[in-house]
C-alpha cells in the first residue's frame, strides 16, 4: 500500500511577472515502511510540496492521497510532521511539552515509550532551554509520533545535526519504517545522508521531477567505466559515442562484461592504459548531473 501518493501537483505562487511556478505535475509515491528521499537544490519545490501534502497550502492542480484515499482529515491526521523549526516553550521540560500537546490534540500517549524511542529519557525533566539542536530535533520527532502516525513528514530533518547527531537521527529513521512499518517523506540537502537511508529518491529540479526511483537502481544504472589512457584525445576518439571525458580521465558507457575485450582492443592498437575502475555513482554526481542546467541558470 502507498501512505502518500501524489498525482500531478503543480503550484503557482503570485500573479504577472512576480508569479513562481513552484511545482509542475509532481507525481510520486511513497509505499509504507519505507524511507523516501526528496532532493533538490535550495528552491526546487521540496518543502512546498511537503506543506501541500500536509494540508497547510492547496497545489492548483492534481491528486494527492493518503492511505489510498483522496487526502482529507482523516487521512492527515495519520500524518506526523516535522515540518518548520518546531516552536518550543523553551521555560518548560521536554516531558511537560509532549504533556500538553497530547493534551491540546486529547491523546494519552506513553511518554516513556516516546522518549525512549528519541533517546531523550535522561532529559525528560530538563527545561528546553538547555537543549541542543540535536535534543531539539529528536524532541521534534517525539511530537510527531505523539499521535501514533502511520507515516511521517521531516523537512530536512538533518539540518543542523553534528555527525553523532545525524547518524542517532538517520537510526531513528530507518528504525521508524522498517521496525515500526511507518511510511518516512524527508527532504535533504545532504545526500550522502540521504543515500544512506533511503529506499527512494526524487529530484526536483525548478519544480519538476528530473529523476526518481529506487536508489539501488539510480545508482546502479549508471555505472560506468573509468580509464587513464594515453594518447587521451585519441582514445576519445576510438571511443566515439560511447565516451565523455571524466575528470583527468575518460568515462565510458559499457556492460561490465565487455571490459576485458575493450581493454586488450586498446591495448593491441597501441594505447597505454594507465589505470582502469569500475565506478558506481554515488546520489551526489547523479544529483549534480541532473541539476546542473538549474545550477547554470539553464531550463532544460
Ligand atoms: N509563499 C510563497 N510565496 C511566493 N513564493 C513562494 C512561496 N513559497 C515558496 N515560494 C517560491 O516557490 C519556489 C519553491 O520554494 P520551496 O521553499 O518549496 O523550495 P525548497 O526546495 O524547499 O527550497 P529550500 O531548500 O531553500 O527550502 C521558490 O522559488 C520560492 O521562492
Amino acid at each position: 500500500m502507498n501512505a502518500i501518493s501524489l498525482f500531478e501537483v503543480s503550484k503557482r505562487f503570485g500573479w504577472g511577472e512576480r508569479q513562481v511556478q513552484a511545482l509542475t505535475a509532481v507525481s510520486l509515491d511513497v509505499p509504507e515502511a519505507a524511507v523516501y528521499g526528496l532532493l533538490g537544490p535550495n528552491g526546487a519545490g521540496k518543502s512546498t510540496l511537503l506543506r501541500i501534502i500536509c494540508g497547510l497550502i492547496k497545489a492548483d492542480h492534481g491528486q494527492i492521497s493518503l492511505f489510498e484515499k483522496p487526502a482529507d482529515a482523516q487521512g492527515r491526521a495519520k500524518l506526523g510532521t516535522l515540518i518548520e523549526s518546531p516552536t518550543f516553550y523553551p521555560y518548560m521540560t521536554a516531558a511537560q511539552f509532549l504533556a500538553v500537546l497530547a493534551n491540546v490534540s486529547g491523546l494519552r500517549p506513553d511518554l516513556d515509550v516516546l522518549f525512549r524511542r528519541v533517546d531523550l529519557s535522561h532529559a525528560r525533566d530538563q527545561k528546553i532551554s538547555g537543549f541542543s539542536l540535536g535534543m531539539r530535533q529528536r524532541l521534534g520527532v517525539a511530537a510527531a509520533l505523539i499521535a501514533r502516525p502511520q507515516a511521517v513528514i521531516f523537512d530536512e530533518p538533518t539540518n543542523g545535526l553534528d555527525p553523532d547527531g545525524m547518524i542517532e537521527m538517520r537510526s531513528l529513521i530507518q528504525d521508524l519504517a522498517k521496525q515500526e512499518g511507518i511510511a518516512v517523506l524527508l527532504s535533504s540537502h545532504l545526500l550522502d545522508e540521504v543515500e544512506k537511508v533511503a529506499d527512494q529518491v526524487a529530484i526536483l529540479s525548478h519544480g519538476e521531477v528530473v529523476s526518481q526511483g529506487r536508489v539501488s537502481d539510480l545508482l546502479g544504472g549508471n555505472e560506468y567505466l573509468w580509464l587513464d589512457a594515453k594518447p587521451h584525445a585519441a582514445v576519445l576518439d576510438r571511443l566515439g559515442d560511447t565516451a565523455w571525458v571524466e575528470g583527468e580521465g575518460i568515462g565510458v558507457n559499457i556492460e561490465r562484461s565487455q571490459v576485458p575485450d575493450l581493454l586488450k582492443s586498446l591495448v593491441l592498437q597501441g594505447f597505454d592504459i594507465h589505470q582502469a575502475k569500475w565506478v558506481r555513482p554515488n546520489l551526489e554526481a547523479l544529483f549534480l548531473a541532473q541539476t546542473r542546467n538549474e545550477r547554470n541558470g539553464v531550463r532544460s
